[in-house]
């Protein structure tokens, strides 16, 4: 948790979820869809008597008394067709926002910081992942990099070029068929036609003078917001006008290492060249420069970028370099010099400095590190959860909307959609928000980061901001109430010993330095109480070895552990320390890959010479053993009522096969052993795989085995393992062990194979949802009745939900082909999008329907909370 972002994690890499997926984004990306919205409303719409055709006016004249009825009632079907239309605009919102969502997943950005970015389409810039910065975390991860938000923009702005004429003409039908007095209410858009037509523009509009959009300029109308088509050369102009403005203020990027001297104290009055040929290098603007008679100190141009970041000696300089370039053009366009806004470590340390101060307007603005960490702290703890409720029930509602959208043609509604409507939208039971056992002080798990806080000290905590906005100062994690008080006391003596080290603190924006994290892990001891003590304790120090001597390090090793075991033992009450490792890793980002080396330092007065490399927790009262990279839930009180509730929803007993998928250190297997025949757990990390198997020993389980691969990998071939196999009718016949009496658990067949009736499944995926392999398998593998699905991302969760409950036409023909279908349209499309469009490859199979839904909240503070809902079929 070295930046604020890393604060509250799920796992080192995978981590917690954004906050808000569901947050709106910018009003004026999703203005474009409404016309779309409309139509598709006319198939779905609820409010047939406003598509009825209207009665011959004789009649309604002859029925005063009816006319009024008739009246009210058309008003009420207006009002829920908007509603609808209001729906649908949302909808569309949410998928735009959910793609840049996910691409910020990839991303060290703390979400609340990436969902305030994408309140403009300025701030959505801001927020393109740097490549450097986002190692991709999976293979699904990789599909969601910067371009997508790039494609995402050009989509939203560019949505009435993909109007279709046929849902154009459905449009007319569904406005013409309106009552003449209702129509205004949704149809006045086609009359002024503020959208270019892109048939007529490609030459093949069939509707001539009838047609809704305008055929050339000289019909375009602007829109009632006064704003133009932006495929118009109207709008062009405009925007090339404004696109520029003398005193719109620029951040320039973080400089890489060979740019360091434009962020010199020596660079001078730094200015920003708006625009600036996309090809041109440093040199080649050095060359324009000189060429042009301009005098500068430094310089800074990326190629591919139109901006370039000039340090001038004085103001004078700048006056004589802005006379110069009024002469100047690039593409037709003057060349602007603008102000650029100073970072947050360019700035002068004094203690009233606002770090965000310069970046006002530009994103989010954060104050203090309790901010950062824990958002949601100023609240009571009620208000927490009655605010988590209402965010969850937005997201389940949303299941239901994303699945009518998604149902083909000639396919029944299922009931669970239908009973939606008569229940405010919600898909299922939504059975409200378990609270956490332990609210303050819960987490078992702190990534502190080590760097410099505002005024330069050497700091061990939590980022201030998020590095993209220039904010890397560290601030210490005093009053941040998730953060254990052995933690905290942890950051303070570790703090100590960096200011006193000779080798540098990790510097995020030339990425040198040797410290760069401090994770502090905490185990209770025998029972899981909250009265119960933590008992171990295991420092991982994250540094970069990098041009430092091996010499060098390990004396700072010796120095290190001698340092935090003294301290340790000094404090009051003294503190436990069992495990010291240290992990080295290069990379830009902190979040190490699995396999980055890991040292097991001695701790003076610990364990002789054989130190050890983990520590142990208790769930359920089972010991836990937890190795340095394995997963384990940050808040182990509130875990243990999460894995309770999933183990009484998967309805368990002793014939049931438990497929426990992402199971991590195999804490659910393992807690509802006891419970089922046999548990299979499926893990890709392998120390997690090794940490899952040692503690089925320390707990004396035998029916349990875990397997070390990815789900996608093993998924199908372990269910046809275990279940009642298509030949098991044949071994019935043959008087074997598939009879309608319950398998005892172990019981094998012919070829040893342990068989059961009653397979379930928990699932427990990493951020980006399960993989569409194993959403497949478990579709298509109809003997899985029942599936508990826990999430700490409702975006995820929810695109897998729509491909697990969907129904299908059986009849329809299935798509062939890789990708997402939908004609290479798949990269632009969000988390939904892409799992509507793979269903058209699923084939004919039995859908889910959600029974019920919960959360608990395993992380008070802040807005993250796990989900759990239960399908079944
Ligand atoms: C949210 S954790 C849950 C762990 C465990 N169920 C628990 O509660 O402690 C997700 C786990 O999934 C693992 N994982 C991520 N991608 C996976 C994949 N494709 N196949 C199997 N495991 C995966 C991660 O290593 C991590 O341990």
């Amino acid at each position: 948790m070295g930046a604020v972002e890393e604060s509250e994690p799920r796992t080192e890499m995978e981590e917690e979820p954004p906050v808000k997926q569901y947050e709106i984004g910018h009003e004026e990306d999703v203005k474009p869809a409404v016309k779309e919205v409309k139509t598709e409303i006319a198939e779905e719409s609820d409010a047939p008597a406003a598509m009825e055709e209207e009665p011959p006016p004789e009649q309604l004249n002859s029925r005063e008394e009816g006319h009024g009825k008739r009246k009210r009632e058309e008003t009420e079907a207006a009002v829920k067709l908007e509603t609808q239309i209001e729906i649908k605009v949302e909808t569309q919102i949410e998928i735009k926002v959910e793609a840049l969502s996910e691409a910020a997943m990839v991303d060290e950005q703390p979400a609340k910081q990436l969902n305030d970015n994408l309140k403009g389409n300025e701030e959505m810039k801001a927020a393109k992942p740097e490549p450097a910065e986002s190692e991709p975390l999976s293979r699904i991860e990789e599909e969601a990099p910067a371009k997508r938000i790039k494609q995402e923009e050009e989509e939203i702005s560019c949505a009435p070029e993909e109007t279709n004429p046929e849902q154009e003409e459905e449009g007319k039908n569904l406005i013409k068929a309106l009552p003449s007095d209702l129509s205004g209410v949704i149809s006045s858009a086609p009359r002024t036609k503020t959208s270019l037509c892109s048939y007529f523009r490609k030459g093949n509009c069939r509707h001539g003078d009838q047609c809704r959009y305008a055929h050339g300029e000289a019909e375009l109308k602007p829109r009632p917001d006064g704003t133009w088509d932006p495929t118009s050369d109207t709008a062009k102009a405009l925007a090339r006008d404004v696109e520029a403005p003398d005193e719109v203020k620029v951040v320039a990027p973080i400089s890489t290492a060979e740019e360091s001297e434009y962020d010199s104290t020596e660079a001078g009055i730094k200015k920003c060249l708006q625009p600036v040929h996309r090809r041109w290098s440093a040199d080649q603007l050095k060359k324009f420069l000189t060429e042009s008679s301009i005098e500068f100190l430094t310089c800074k141009k990326r190629k591919g970028e139109t901006s370039a970041f000039v340090g001038f000696k004085d103001e004078d300089q700048v006056e004589k370099a802005k006379k110069i370039l009024e002469e100047k053009t690039v593409s037709g366009h003057k060349i602007l010099v603008k102000d650029v806004l100073p970072r947050a470590w360019e700035k002068k340390a004094n203690d009233d400095v606002d770090i965000n101060e310069g970046l006002e307007g530009v994103t989010t603005r954060v104050k203090t590190v309790c901010d950062a960490v824990t958002p949601l702290g100023h609240l009571s703890y009620e208000d927490q959860l009655s605010r988590k409720r209402g965010e969850i029930e937005q997201v389940l509602k949303r299941l239901a909307r994303n699945t009518r959208k998604g149902l083909g043609a000639g396919v029944l509604m299922p009931d669970w959609l239908m009973s939606a409507r008569d229940n405010g939208g919600l898909p299922c039971a939504f059975e409200g928000v378990l609270a956490s056992p332990l609210v303050d002080g819960y987490r078992n798990k702190c990534e502190f980061s080590i760097g410099c806080a505002v005024d330069g000290t050497r700091t061990v905590g939590f980022q201030l901001g998020s590095f993209r906005e220039g904010i890397i100062a560290v601030a210490e994690p005093i009053d941040c109430k998730n953060v254990s008080s052995i933690a905290r006391s942890f950051a303070a003596i570790f703090q100590k010993f960096v200011q006193a080290s000779e080798l540098p603190v990790w510097n995020k924006t030339n990425n040198r330095g040797f410290w760069r994290m401090l994770t502090v892990r905490e185990g209770r001891g025998e029972t899981s109480e909250v009265s119960s003590p933590i008992v171990e304790v295991m420092l991982v120090v994250q540094v970069c070895p990098t041009g430092v001597d091996k010499e060098t390090t390990s004396v700072e090793y010796k120095k290190m552990a001698v340092h935090v075991s003294e301290a340790a033992a000094a404090a009051d009450p003294p503190l436990p320390i069992t495990a010291l490792v240290v992990q080295e890793h290069t990379g830009v980002s902190n979040a190490a890959p699995a396999n980055a080396p890991l040292h097991t330092l001695p701790v003076p007065g610990n364990f002789g010479d054989s130190p050890v490399d983990y520590i142990h927790d208790h769930i359920a009262k089972l010991k836990f053993r937890i190795s340095p990279t394995a997963f384990f839930q940050v808040n182990t009180l509130a875990a243990e009522r999460l894995y309770s509730l999933a183990g009484d929803w998967a309805e368990l007993s002793r014939d049931t096969l438990l497929f426990d998928v992402c199971c991590g250190t195999g804490t659910i297997g393992l807690t509802l052993a006891h419970r089922v025949g046999m548990v299979v757990g499926i893990e890709m990390n392998e120390s997690a795989v090794a940490d899952a198997k040692k503690n089925a020993e320390l707990n004396n389980i035998t029916n349990c085995r875990f397997v070390a691969s990815k789900a996608e990998d093993v998924m199908e071939s372990l269910l046809e393992e275990y279940s009642m196999a298509e030949d098991g009718e044949e071994e019935e016949e043959e008087g074997s062990l598939a009879s309608e009496t319950k398998p005892e658990p172990g019981t094998s067949d012919k070829n040893d194979r342990p068989r059961f009736k009653n397979i379930v499944s928990i699932v427990d995926p990493p951020r980006v949802g399960l993989h569409p392999t194993v959403i497949k398998t478990l579709r298509l593998h109809t003997e899985l009745r029942r599936l508990v699905y826990i999430s700490c991302n409702p975006q995820s969760l929810l695109a897998n939900a729509v491909e697990l409950c969907t129904p299908l036409n059986p009849e329809r023909e299935t798509e062939k082909g890789k990708g997402g279908g939908g004609g290479g349209h798949w990269k632009n499309m969000g988390s939904m999008g892409l799992a509507r469009n793979r269903l058209k490859k699923m084939p004919p199979s039995t859908p889910f329907n959600p029974k019920r839904a919960m959360a608990v909240d395993l992380f008070p503070h802040t807005s993250h909370c796990e989900m759990v809902m239960l399908f079944e079929r």
